[in-house]
């Protein structure tokens, strides 16, 4: 691999602040906030950068949460900026459409990650003809991977690669993954799909393991791998790009980032406009604990302070129930059975 200044790379660092980051915003980015992390982004020389709503292009919608800007103008503004880096945008079929897809080309992205529940890579197919014909870079990501084991992972890979993908990412949605049950996911899509495509592995902090995890995954074959600044991004956020670049570095493998470059970013950008630090809390420990979708979070929370019930206990049975993305209005009526349970028992007494 090369990056774009011609020099050697071992593997790509993939920056998702501006899109997973928009979850933890709850989707307020500014157009400001865009251009400036893409500029230091793009500096630092990360050639991947992701810009859309936290749950893909279509994603402002009253059921996942409306976005402060319109996307469009988001990726616009942050094609603008890149003088190297490609922008992605993220696409869940269903949510998005083919329509937003050849919109987004036409605002400058030049790449797509297509997303789709892990055991559903069926419903990806048309997107990634359609990505191909625009000419976009293609990525797929398997969600919530920690729900198949490796072998079943791999042949959902098999689908999305033979539809056109270019790298299918192994996507620890609920930060459920500990070392080698990401490495092995890793090492089973590898065999599947290695002779023809990459691999890629996101991380979530949620039990911590997300840059762990990455260094397991890189040595499993995995050659694209993604973080956030500060860790920005749903849950207890995502691997953090900077301390990603660092470990790297420190363990001799070329990314072609600079990660003192990455650490001014976030001193001097991105924490300055975020709104809600993601920590390990114990909400979002038990979303990594019973494998709860990260970007359940904040709709728990909302949910847990409208109706005075525990957000945590909202999400062990969020887990319980194996709800998958899209299933984000189920969060309310798990937190009314909880409030009825409570009253129950309260009246009983
Ligand atoms: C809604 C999409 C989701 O946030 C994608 C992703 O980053 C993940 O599943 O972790
Ligand atoms: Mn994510």
């Amino acid at each position: 691999m090369t990056t774009g200044d011609g020099s050697a790379r071992d593997l790509r660092l993939v920056d998702t602040t501006l899109r997973d980051g928009s979850h933890a915003m709850a989707h307020q980015f500014t157009e400001a906030n865009v251009r400036d992390t893409v500029r230091a982004l793009d500096t630092a020389g990360i050639s991947l950068i992701e810009v859309t709503h936290g749950d893909g292009l279509g994603g402002s919608t009253f059921n996942y949460g409306f976005s402060l800007v319109d996307e469009r103008v988001l990726i616009k503004a942050a094609a603008e900026e890149a003088r190297n880096a490609t922008i992605a945008v993220l696409l869940l079929p269903g949510l998005g459409t083919v329509t937003d897809l050849r919109a987004a080309a036409d605002l400058g992205a030049g790449a797509v990650r297509i997303a789709t529940h892990c055991t559903e890579a069926d419903v990806s197919t048309q997107h990634f003809t359609e990505a191909r014909k625009l000419g976009l870079e293609t990525v797929g990501f398997l969600m919530l991977s920690h729900m198949s084991e490796p072998g079943a992972l791999a042949k959902q890979a098999r689908i999305m690669v033979d539809a056109g993908c270019q790298c299918v990412y192994v996507v620890d949605s609920a930060g459920a993954l500990i070392l080698e049950e990401a490495g092995d996911r890793i090492a089973a899509l590898v065999a599947e799909v290695g002779d023809t495509a990459q691999v890629g592995y996101h991380g979530h902090q949620n039990l911590s393991f997300g840059v762990a995890n990455s260094v397991l995954a890189y040595r499993a074959g995995a050659r694209q791998i993604d973080g956030s600044l500060v860790a920005l991004g749903a849950g207890a956020g995502n691997s953090p790009t900077e301390v990603l670049a660092a470990t790297f570095d420190r363990l001799g493998i070329r990314t072609g980032v600079d990660a003192d470059v990455l650490m001014d970013a976030c001193e001097n950008i991105v924490k300055p406009y975020i709104t809600r630090l993601p920590v390990m809390d114990r909400s979002s420990i038990v979303q990594g604990y019973a494998g709860v979708y990260s970007s359940f979070l904040l709709h728990a929370e909302r949910a847990a302070e409208r109706y005075q019930v525990p957000a945590h206990e909202i999400l062990y049975r969020v887990g319980a129930n194996k709800y998958v993305g899209g299933q984000e209005d189920m969060i309310i009526d798990i937190a009314l059975q909880l409030a009825a349970e409570r009253e129950g028992s309260t009246s009983f007494r």
